[in-house]
């Protein structure tokens, strides 16, 4: 099939080039000429496991094009996906310019059948408000006769195990009122599913609203266990142990159970802002969506207090190495990292922090300029960020970062103390090491 994907960010680059890897014909728009002049360069413009592989093949196979250009784009796929930004407004709700503008061009554009697929995550009514917008520019044209579908397709992918999200999805979600656009969207997803059941096809606000819940639900779980952390450590329990003591359950089961340092990342701190805002503009209350964030906004600061509580408050003269700055690993995204919160507050009291991250620093430096952050340096590695350091700060779990040499660890150390936001030792072990080790819930 021709699909024409609209954005090259994650979600757009791994739909494009996964769909491509299908045997369709996909062209790939980004308004953004350096994403589309990497691309065309046989690059990709983020960290993400196995993409560039799939991206090169693709790319030379034919299958998978890069365009700036709109008219283009918009001739090429009888599928048009919208895979675009919608970031915070300023109240928190969803910004939906981006989604309209692609729609747009294409009413402004289309001269066939085309099926407008929401890929992006928008709250419920968007769909109405893309058939709109495409209705009006086909009404300017006075070409009201041609024939448009818009289905919500909400994306459930996770960064860092992206590929392997979308090509062997739990469920794929359509929601769809247009027959024709519900036998392409199966004829699309088929490949990826070989279980039946897992392609959902429902109401449009319906599919629209699943994408919210489910991750309100995930950032409920994090939240509640980052609260129950915090009581775990009063009572001299251990959150770890609890974790797996009521994973064990079904009911409950294993994931998303990790206290740390807060969620962060492009997805649960806009999505839960954004499904509360929607609720306000309803008038419905939502004391537990607002509880999940203000524990998720106190969580980021936990480290911080950790560490005040052991040196004062005026951090004058000291020296952290941290350990992580991406929000999670196996990517360079720096949205809404813990890191960057618990940076800014370290540097606020005066303290110094020599940070590593495997591959986040660049995107460390874009979003961290300036002279606010110049008590900010970069290692190469990860013994380097030690060096002169006081204590270290652990705040993404990297692999790399699981199993390190104690000895080397607690000599480089001058405190030989080491705040690990992940929880990634056995206190028992670490302690054998003579290295002080504060950690999440853990006593
Ligand atoms: N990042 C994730 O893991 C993830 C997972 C599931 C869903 N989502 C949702 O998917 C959407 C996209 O997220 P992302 O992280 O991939 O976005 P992103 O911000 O990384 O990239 C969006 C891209 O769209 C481009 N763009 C904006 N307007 C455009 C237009 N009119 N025409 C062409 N290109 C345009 C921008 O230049 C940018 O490159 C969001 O709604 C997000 O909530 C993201
Ligand atoms: O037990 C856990 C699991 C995750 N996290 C944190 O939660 C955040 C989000 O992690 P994750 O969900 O793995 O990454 P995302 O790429 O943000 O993916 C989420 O957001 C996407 C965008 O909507 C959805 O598509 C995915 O299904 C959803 O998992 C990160 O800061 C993690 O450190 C925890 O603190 N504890």
């Amino acid at each position: 099939m021709k699909i024409t994907v609209i954005g090259t960010g994650y979600v757009g680059l791994v739909t494009g080039a996964c769909l491509a890897e299908m045997g369709n014909h996909v062209l790939c728009l980004d308004l953004d000429p350096a994403k589309i002049r990497i691309l065309e360069e046989g690059g990709i413009p983020i960290h993400e496991p196995g993409l560039l592989e799939i991206v090169q093949r693709n790319r030379t196979a034919g299958r998978l094009e890069f365009t700036t250009d709109i008219a283009r784009s918009v001739a090429h796929g009888t599928i048009q996906f919208i895979a675009v930004g919608t970031p915070p407004d300023e109240d928190g709700s969803a910004d939906l310019q981006y989604v309209i503008a692609a729609a747009r061009n294409i009413g402004r554009l289309m001269t066939d059948y085309k099926v407008v697929v929401d890929k992006s995550t928008v709250p419920v009514g968007t769909a109405d408000k893309v058939k709109a917008a495409i209705t009006d520019e086909l009404a300017r044209r006075g070409m009201t006769d041609l024939k448009f579908a818009v289905c919500s397709n909400p994306e459930f992918l996770k960064e860092g195990a992206a590929v392997q999200d979308f090509a062997r999805p739990d469920r794929v979600v359509i929601g769809a009122d247009d027959e024709q656009a519900i036998l392409l969207m199966r004829a699309l997803y088929q490949p990826f599913i070989r279980n039946r059941d897992r392609m959902l096809v429902m109401d449009i606000r319906s599919a629209e609203f699943t994408k919210y819940a489910a991750n309100a639900m995930l950032a409920t779980r994090i939240s509640f266990m980052n609260e129950l952390s915090r009581l775990a450590e009063r009572v001299g329990a251990d959150i770890e142990a609890v974790r797996v003591g009521i994973g064990s359950d079904p009911r409950i089961g294993t994931h998303f159970l990790y206290a740390g340092t807060g969620y962060g990342g492009s997805c649960f701190p806009k999505d839960v802002k954004a499904l509360a805002r929607t609720a306000a503009e309803y008038g419905v209350p939502t004391q537990l969506l607002d509880a999940v964030e203000q524990v998720n906004d106190e969580q980021k600061l936990v480290l911080v207090n950790k560490v005040v509580k052991a040196y004062g408050e005026d951090l004058g003269g000291r020296t952290f190495a941290m350990w992580g700055l991406a929000f999670k690993p196996n990517t360079d995204d720096m949205r809404e990292a813990p890191s960057r919160v618990i940076i800014e507050e370290l540097l606020k009291r005066g303290a110094r922090v020599q940070a590593y991250d495997p591959v986040a620093r660049e995107e460390a430096q874009r979003v961290m300029q300036g002279p606010d952050w110049a008590g900010l340096s970069y290692a190469e590695h990860q013994k380097q960020a030690l060096e002169g350091a006081d204590a270290l700060l652990i705040v993404t779990e990297w692999k790399e970062f699981r199993t390190p040499d104690f000895d080397t660890l607690r000599d480089c150390l001058k405190d030989k103390r080491v705040f690990d936001g992940r929880n990634l030792y056995e206190p028992e072990l670490i302690r054998t090491f003579g290295i002080e080790y504060l950690a999440i819930g853990r006593p």
